[in-house]
């Protein structure tokens, strides 16, 4: 609370910029008692600016009553708001760079994330409210005509409201005509004010006639594919093919933001995401591909409160679960003290690829936890007979027959392969690659310990304390001195199948190949593929890998 000690004319809005003692630069806002809703709505936004710090809202430093006013002390962003940046550029030489212009987007955004997880609808996101901070860094101003949610309703609900709020060519029609109120109708508002950064035209500026929106005016040139004609070409989309994929990307996730019925927009993590991707050079805006976000409530829920541990693993624990719809699930919950900012980093990573891919050998993602949320959880499909490792190292039901171990190799090698020739790699940090950390043949080391495993049931780890340290230098030591039998688990000699132990040797030669250094002697996991099926039907000659 403020000793107030400003003057200010009860008409204003907003004040000029003043600065406290401590030097900090501010605005104030000044709220008429007399006016009810007014007053309401002033304490709407220091009840939520108060408990929802944000780094992409505008900050809440105090408030002050001043004889019938109410006074809000925010932050001074220097460089106003995003709608008069637009807006002066017509008449100026110099535009805000589209990167710019992305990363404010992703700025909203992320606030607008997070107000929804927290129940509350901005119910008036327009560029004017949109303020630019010295480094154009992007907040998100005006939070008195948002709503809270009740709590324990769901986020995506939708309410009939009569009380319609909001600024003209942002609002929601759903809104204006029907009164839905829900998250949807920021969504839209955002897909609006999409549509200003990548025209550079404000929205009151892009309907020309009664029957038109923004959004039909877009749909329709998506569906005529005239896109470019409203891109504005001072942002260089002409020149550079990069900037255009991006600027038609946004242009389509702002159509699908502004879909009527609410239930086909994306969600604002569902969006986040998206611009995340387009900046990432991923242009998939599709929203149905998007992943299932879960509620803690839900999980807990289907976990019976997470009471069937299935395993630990470096980053967490999984638990098994059953969805409402009757799914099995393998839920995997990061460990809280591994929350760092570098786990959160993962979790995004692994959602983001996995998210995108779908094929019958790698285990499916259904969804995950909010990024908002302080509990991070993957929802992957079941798989009810556990790991390979248990079945080679630590069943008693009987040794896993050759033939079983075979079609494991050639199942997994095609997950690899498909992962390796899907372009995942455009989604992976390039730091990662450049740093030489990881690689497709980093992987085909790997899976070559896997062929060491399933021939000779050996776990990796066993040989740590003996002179070999690791089961491939083990292995490789024993192929090289002619010891062959050393690497086969003995029951296969037993039954002295000479095609089996044909196919044994095979692997074993392949398995040697995959785990040799440099990585560049190694073969690619589609080579080892087509080798290992050549192994299966007997037609692999030792000689076919070069
Ligand atoms: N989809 C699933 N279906 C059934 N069980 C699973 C599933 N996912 C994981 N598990 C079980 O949970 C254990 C831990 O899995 P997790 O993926 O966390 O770690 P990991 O693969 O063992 O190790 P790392 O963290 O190094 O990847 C697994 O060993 C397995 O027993």
């Amino acid at each position: 609370l403020f000793e107030c000690c400003f003057t200010s004319s009860s008409s204003d809005t907003f004040s000029k910029q003043r600065k406290l003692e401590d030097g900090r630069e501010i605005t104030i806002q000044c709220f008429n008692e007399d006016k009810h809703h007014m007053l309401q709505q002033f304490i709407n936004e220091t009840a939520i600016l108060n408990y929802l710090p944000h780094k992409n809202i505008v900050s809440i430093y105090g408030c002050a009553s001043h004889h019938k006013e109410s006074l809000l002390v925010h932050e001074y962003l220097s460089n106003g708001n995003l709608a008069s940046h637009l807006q002066s550029e017509i008449t100026k030489n110099s535009t805000l760079p589209w990167l710019t212009r992305l990363d404010i987007a992703i700025d909203i955004a992320n606030s607008l994330d997070y107000l929804h997880y927290y129940g509350i609808i901005h119910r008036n996101v327009k560029s004017s409210n949109i303020l630019l901070d010295v480094n154009f860094c992007a907040k998100l101003a005006n939070l008195h005509l948002s709503r809270k949610l009740p709590d324990g309703v769901p986020v995506y609900a939708t309410h009939v409201t009569g009380d319609i709020i909001g600024t003209c060519s942002y609002i929601d029609p759903e809104y204006l005509t029907k009164g839905r109120l829900s998250v949807k109708n920021d969504v839209y508002s955002f897909g609006v004010v999409l549509c200003e950064l990548f025209s550079s035209k404000l929205a009151k500026n892009w309907v020309m006639n009664e029957e038109d929106s923004l959004a039909t005016i877009l749909s329709r040139k998506i569906e005529n594919q005239t896109l470019v004609e409203l891109l504005d070409p001072r942002l260089g989309f002409e020149s550079n093919l990069k900037i255009k994929r991006m600027m038609t990307a946004t242009a389509e996730l702002a159509h699908l933001c502004m879909k009527c019925p609410q239930e086909l927009r994306p969600n604002m993590e569902q969006v986040l995401e998206s611009l995340d991707g387009i900046k990432q050079g991923r242009y998939e805006t599709n929203s149905t591909k998007a992943l299932k976000i879960f509620h803690h409530a839900e999980l807990e829920e289907a976990t019976n409160k997470f009471d069937t541990c299935l395993g630990k693993g470096g980053y967490g624990t999984v638990y098994y679960g059953k969805l409402q719809d009757g799914r099995e699930v393998a839920i995997k919950c990061f460990h809280d003290e591994s929350e760092t900012e570098e786990t959160i980093k993962q979790f995004m990573k692994e959602t983001a690829i996995l998210g995108l891919l779908h094929h019958e050998n790698l285990v499916s993602l259904y969804g995950r936890t909010s990024r908002n949320c302080n509990k991070h959880m993957l929802v992957y499909e079941y798989i009810s007979n556990g790991t390979l490792t248990k079945h080679l190292h630590e069943s008693s039901g009987g040794k896993l027959p050759w033939h079983n171990r075979l079609n494991i190799a050639i199942e997994t090698a095609t997950a690899l392969v498909f992962l390796h020739e899907s372009g995942t790699r455009a989604y992976i940090d390039p730091d990662y690659y450049e740093s030489g950390r990881v690689s497709d043949k980093s992987d085909v080391y790997s899976f070559g310990v896997v062929l060491f495993e399933l021939i000779s049931s050996i776990r990796p780890s066993l040989m740590e304390g003996t002179d070999y340290v690791t089961l491939a230098q083990f292995a490789k030591r024993k192929i090289l001195n002619k010891e062959l039998t050393a690497v086969v688990d003995q029951s296969f000699w037993l039954g002295v199948d000479k095609n089996m132990m044909e196919m044994i040797t095979a692997v074993a030669e392949l398995a040697f190949q995959c785990v040799q250094c440099p990585k560049e002697l190694r073969p690619s996991m589609k080579q080892v593929l087509d080798t290992l099926e050549g192994i299966r039907k007997g037609t692999w000659g030792f000689n076919q890998i070069t």
